[in-house]
């Protein structure tokens, strides 16, 4: 399918599994109904974003009412559901920032857990530490779907540009960021990151945030975003709840490629081992 239209469900966060399901539910249905093809949800939409919280509101993929609750979704709507992404707890009880893939029978067509985990100290501003109860992901993550070939990573994983490379050259046309940044990097890096990616390797980007919760013990910075492969900011959010759309076309990616070759001019044999 060389156009359809995408949607990104910016859903506010509560401490409150339940409800944060159903909102999400709710939502992936706002979005079908604005003519979405592929809806997209933001990184841990179903727990507020605290390292202390992941392993309580973690389930696994054999019986988690929130897996349940994704394929249902996909397939009563008939879309793919990008998952955002929740706490999944492996059998040996690890847990990982996973984002699960949804096509439009409802079918689990791909994973993916979160590679490079935020541990970051910034002085007078966000301290987060993901691996305190995190376990890291170690592969890449680029799936097949009626609408394309899709890359999907998490927040964190955008500021490593050898990732997203990686997912272009495996054939990505569209990168899917479920995220979550504060109030600190938010405002300096969001969309010069997603940009940058959008640029970097002629795809387009899909940045999903959370709304902003102001009760929360950490803050979102929203700015939910579409990005194509000229780095042209197609739709964005402010910080409130919202679900935004905005339009993939493959054949605006083929002309980026055609007219600006950067992908075939690459000289890997100068930069790689
Ligand atoms: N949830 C995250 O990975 C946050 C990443 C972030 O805020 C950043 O600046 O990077």
């Amino acid at each position: 399918m060389s156009v359809f239209t995408v949607g990104i469900c910016q859903m506010g966060v509560i401490p409150d599994k339940l409800a944060n399901i159903e909102k999400a539910r709710t939502m992936i249905g706002d979005a079908a109904i604005k003519g979405s093809r592929l809806v997209v949800l933001p990184e841990m939409f179903n727990c507020p974003y605290q390292s202390e919280l992941f392993p309580d509101y973690a389930e696994s993929v054999a019986d988690g009412p929130t897996i349940t609750m994704l394929a249902e979704c996909a397939a009563q709507n008939k879309v793919i559901v990008v998952g955002g992404s929740i706490p999944e707890k492996d059998e040996a009880g690890n847990v990982f920032n996973t984002s699960f893939v949804f096509n439009e029978n409802g079918d689990l067509i791909g994973r993916h857990r979160k590679v490079h985990l935020f541990d970051v100290a910034i002085k007078g501003g966000t301290v987060f530490q993901e691996s305190k109860t995190l376990a890291a992901g170690s592969s890449m993550t680029v799936v097949n779907t009626s609408l394309g070939t899709m890359g999907v990573a998490i927040c964190y994983d955008v500021r490593f540009p050898e990732l997203a490379r990686a997912m272009a050259l495996k054939g990505a046309q569209v990168i899917i960021y479920p995220a979550a940044f504060g109030p600190v990097t938010g405002p300096a890096h969001w969309e010069l990151l997603m940009r940058a990616r959008a640029v970097d390797n002629q795809v387009y980007i899909i940045a999903a945030a959370p709304a902003l919760n102001a009760a929360a013990e950490y803050k979102a910075y929203g700015h939910s975003m579409i990005v194509d492969p000229w780095a042209r900011v197609l739709a964005v959010a402010s910080e409130e709840e919202t679900v935004i759309t905005g339009k993939v076309d493959f054949r605006t990616l083929e002309k980026v490629r055609d007219e600006l070759p950067i992908l075939k001019h690459r000289k890997p044999e100068v930069y790689e081992d």
